[in-house]
């Protein structure tokens, strides 16, 4: 391995172009051509930090252009000074204008004119930090941009060849990076089994990176100054002794170089592997690769948590006999997704829901995850697994809890992650024959079934579809259905949560609402086009009492400049591991009670004898009978 990087392909000149939400991901630049000619970062020169004076120049180390000014807070409050546009309001909260606001105020011509009351109000949203708040509540930017930067940090991605290594974690590792919310001094290792180059890694890397943000020219330039920061590292899982010579190569080619002074420098390792190697991995760490001194080590550890009660309990012992809860990052992706967060705020932040968010108004609920495609090469993975542990053990039940929880008592990741154990807890146990259970298969039209997939077998009957009834057993659910379903290769790809209310009572309109539309559903449509919207009953205008079924909605994209840069699920987590911050991560018992009650059902429909068996459903559409399970209605 090699630590250098030539100053040219490490500070490749600034570029045009190549940019915008969905730049492609492979653009001309020095670096890349550096690495397609074989002169790239070559091995045997005078070995130093990448990147000059071990800091990245000032300028790029500025809050990106077009975002919100950075706040800083103070003794308990914020910190306007900075900010430009900041003002004391009256009640002492430090308010900030943000720029952002301020360009789309700016991209909406005529909205001020057109409404004299707009004059009196900031075109920019506000932010108010009142004094003496926990700025870590304040889930903003700014003070993500203070926080991030401090202790230099060896993020170690193990796994590094794999598919959600290069889907998900690289990228979202170089967004991160592209907005300036990593620290200064951080470098990247890929740790797998097969030999791989630096440059080699670079290149895999170079392929899956993508700028989702609209500042295009500058993506080049940052994928420049990323890649340096790049390594590759070959070892096998179950031996410490490649622990060992990672934690030699972190220390020698980063941590060694760090300007005097720094602070201790922190190590974060993504376990990015199938379950089977987690425990191994977790030890190599602990016994040869912790961070030193008094730097942290955090070890994120990906979903499914093992595959059933038993199992999980073996993988808890063994992470928790190398690493402490607080060093463990239990992710489930969905946690992290724009419309999943907002659940809590939409909830509990306006008066028109909480009211009503109950078994008194609530008819039912449907929690839904469809994908259009099949395993497509994870089947090795996927047939061991199946869609209820791969989508609706974690998943689907971790947006049915934020769903439906108590108010927590504050937002401390404590206080919420007790209501979803308390929830958990409330739901009635699951059994094989809740459940309907489909498998892909395939078209007269070509589209490959599941078991055409390499590596799953014959006759298997792992399901790709599944649907069940969530009951819960307290006073604001019972009664009413929870209706959860999963499947890939489905007709389209969406991820939504649809609350049915109850019809209403009196009707005054001789049947005409509820031809219209039977119920009123709140949906909250998590992907693709993030939405909230109610269908409701409304006349049409005119002469006429028609009556039809109408939208009020709030889609991101009309909505919100910011939407244009909704930061990926992993994007988010990740930063939150640098921070500590774990409200959005798994706690142990959370994964404990949602194993307890999956369990007994995927022991009932993997039994030898079990007559839940999946039906047979032609890849790329709903399974009918599959549709509801048997008692939805009862
Ligand atoms: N892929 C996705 O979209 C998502 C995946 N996840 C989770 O992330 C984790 C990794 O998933 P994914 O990247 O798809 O997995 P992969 O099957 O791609 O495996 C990742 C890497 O692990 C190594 N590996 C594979 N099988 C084994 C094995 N049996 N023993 C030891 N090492 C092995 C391989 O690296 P090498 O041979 O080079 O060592 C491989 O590149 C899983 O827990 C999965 O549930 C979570 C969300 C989404
Ligand atoms: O965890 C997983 O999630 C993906 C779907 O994630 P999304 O963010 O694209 O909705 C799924 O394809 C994969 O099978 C599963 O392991």
């Amino acid at each position: 391995m090699t630590a250098f990087i030539p100053a040219a392909a490490a500070v490749a000149s600034t570029r045009s172009g190549g940019g915008g939400r969905h730049a492609p991901s492979r653009r001309p630049s020095a670096a890349h051509a550096a690495v397609a000619a074989g002169s790239g970062w070559a091995a045997g020169t005078p070995a130093r930090l990448p990147w000059p004076g071990g800091r990245l120049p000032a300028a790029a180390a500025a809050p990106f252009p077009g975002r919100e000014p950075r706040i800083t807070a103070s003794a308990g409050a914020a910190s306007a000074a900075d900010a430009g546009a900041g003002a004391a309001t009256a009640n002492g909260e430090a308010a900030v204008a943000g720029a952002a606001g301020g360009a789309a105020a700016a991209a909406a011509p005529g909205v001020a004119s057109s409404n004299p009351a707009a004059e009196l109000v900031p075109s920019r949203p506000t932010i108010h930090v009142a004094p003496g708040s926990d700025p870590s509540l304040m889930d903003s930017v700014h003070v993500r941009l203070d926080t991030a930067r401090h202790g230099p940090l060896a993020m170690v991605v193990v796994g590094a060849s794999g598919d959600l290594a290069k889907k998900k974690t690289f990228p979202a590792i170089f967004s991160l990076f592209y907005h300036d919310l990593l620290p200064d001094d951080f470098v990247v290792y890929g740790f797998a089994r097969r030999a791989m180059s630096d440059e080699a890694f670079r290149e895999m890397i170079l392929g899956t990176l993508t700028c989702r943000v609209i500042d295009g020219a500058r993506c080049a330039e940052r994928m420049d100054a990323f890649l340096p920061r790049c390594f590759y590292h070959m070892g096998t899982y179950d031996d410490p002794e490649t622990f060992a010579t990672l934690d030699a190569a972190i220390v020698d080619n980063f941590e060694r170089r760090l300007p005097a002074g720094s602070d201790p420098p922190n190590r974060l390792f993504y376990l990015a592997v199938p379950p089977s190697v987690f425990a191994p991995s977790a030890e190599g760490v602990n016994t040869a690769a912790r961070a030193k001194g008094n730097g942290w080590t955090r070890v994120v550890v990906e979903k499914p948590f093992g595959r059933d009660s038993a199992s999980y309990g073996v993988l808890r012992s063994a992470l928790g006999a190398v690493l402490s809860e607080d060093e463990i990052y239990r992710i489930d992706h969905y946690c992290g997704k724009e419309l999943v967060q907002n659940l809590m705020t939409l909830r509990f932040a306006n008066a028109v829901f909480e009211p009503i968010w109950n078994r008194h108004h609530i008819e039912s609920v449907q929690i839904v995850f469809k994908e259009p495609f099949g395993v497509e090469g994870r089947a090795g993975y996927f047939d061991n697994i199946g869609i209820v542990r791969d989508i609706m053990q974690n998943h689907l039940l971790q947006v049915f809890a934020l769903l439906a929880m108590e108010p927590p008592v504050s937002l401390h990741a404590e206080d919420i992650r007790n209501e979803k154990v308390k929830l958990l807890r409330s739901v009635m146990p699951l059994a094989a024959t809740d459940f309907a259970l489909g498998q892909y298969e395939a078209t007269p039209e070509g589209k490959p079934g599941y078991t055409d997939d390499e590596g799953v077998p014959a006759g298997s009957r792992t399901p790709t579809f599944a649907s069940c009834v969530l009951k819960v057993n307290n006073a604001r659910w019972a009664g009413v259905p929870i209706l959860i379903k999963a499947g890939k290769a489905l007709d389209e790809r969406v991820a939504e949560v649809r609350v049915q209310f109850k019809p209403v009572a009196g009707d005054i309109f001789g049947g005409r609402p509820a031809r219209a539309l039977a119920n009123n559903e709140l949906v909250i449509r998590v992907q693709p086009d993030e939405a909230i919207y109610m269908r409701i009953v409304s006349k049409v205008p005119g002469l006429t009492s028609r009556m039809e079924e109408a939208r009020l909605n709030l889609f991101y994209r009309h909505a919100w400049e910011e939407s244009k840069d909704i930061p990926d699920a992993y994007e988010r987590l990740i930063l939150d591991v640098i921070q500590g911050e774990k409200s959005l991560f798994i706690r142990d018992d959370e994964v404990e009670i949602a194993w307890d009650l999956f369990t007994p059902a995927l022991q009932g429909m993997e039994a030898p004898d079990s007559e839940v068996v999946p039906d047979g459903t032609p890849a790329g559409s709903i399974p009918s009978a599959a549709r509801l399970p048997p008692d939805f209605y009862s």
